[in-house]
């Protein structure tokens, strides 16, 4: 079996950062290992909202996402972090194309939980439009908006970018998942980077609140995605040369 592609989540806590995750990426791409780009970008949708007048309110890591907050994060993830990511790939050397999990209906989604207003819950991937731009030499850079199946449109939905990442990972296959974000790796009660987690200490992590937040849904994520044999790996983004020092970095999910 050939295999699957190398899929890196880059968090919006990273975005911005002097780092040098986008010519890492273009270097893959120019190797021949086109890695799945899905992107974040909470903390710019937040600033976005704030200026509009819009308080940001998040539960279990979360956006509650109403008809006034739905244009913006439309507009900021498929539109300026989207194609922010893209012209940094193409300025380091590689080919990148953006969308979004609602374009191909990439992502199919149904309304995660009706309190959360227009958030998506991830039901199929439709991995056709990736494997059309990896096949072309082309890197995948993919925003966190999904689309629930209607008429006379389909419904944008607001998913989260690690429970996007996650599924895509799932979906392709992919043979490994890292996750770039602005911790060091998955801290422990006291503080302490957990260098390897396994599924049950991190369910109890969660219950007890030594993970929480944002970390929820991508431990979330991790979970699915290393249940279905992907290595999952959560790493400081910060970190210059992060895509290219993996062995004992950050924290590495273990069944
Ligand atoms: N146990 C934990 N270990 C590390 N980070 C944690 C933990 N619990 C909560 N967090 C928070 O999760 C954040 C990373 O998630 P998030 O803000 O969603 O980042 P990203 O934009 O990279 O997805 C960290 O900055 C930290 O504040
Ligand atoms: C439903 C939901 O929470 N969506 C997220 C999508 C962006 C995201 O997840 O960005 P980071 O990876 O930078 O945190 C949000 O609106 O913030």
């Amino acid at each position: 079996m050939t295999p699957g592609p190398f899929v890196i989540k880059v968090g919006g806590s990273t975005l911005g950062s002097t780092d040098t995750t986008y010519a890492d990426i273009a270097a893959l791409a120019r190797s021949g290992d086109v890695p799945v780009v899905v992107h974040g970008g909470g903390a710019e949708a937040s600033r976005w909202l704030e200026a509009m007048g819009i308080p940001s309110r998040f539960e279990r890591g979360l956006r509650v996402t109403d008809e006034r907050v739905l244009p913006v994060v439309v507009a900021v993830f498929a539109g300026l972090v989207n194609k922010r990511i893209v012209a940094a790939v193409n300025a380091a050397g590689a080919t990148a194309v953006g969308f979004s999990g609602a374009d191909g209906r990439v992502l199919e989604c149904r309304i995660a939980d009706p309190s959360l207003g227009f958030v998506g819950e991830p039901v199929r991937v439709n991995p056709g439009p990736i494997l059309a731009l990896q096949q072309a030499g082309i890197v995948p850079v993919i925003g966190p908006i999904g689309a629930v199946p209607g008429e006379p449109a389909d419904q944008l939905v607001n998913v989260n970018a690690d429970t996007v990442a996650g599924n895509i990972a799932a979906a392709l296959g992919a043979r490994r998942l890292v996750f770039l974000t602005d911790v060091e790796g998955v801290r422990d009660a006291a503080g302490e980077r957990i260098p390897r987690l396994d599924a049950a200490r991190a369910r109890s992590l969660i219950a007890d609140g030594t993970i929480s937040g944002g970390m929820i849904p991508k431990i979330e994520a991790c979970l699915h995605a290393l249940a279905l044999g992907v290595e999952v790996q959560i790493v400081d983004g910060r970190r210059p040369g992060a895509l290219q020092s993996l062995e004992g970095a950050g924290t590495l999910l273990v069944p």
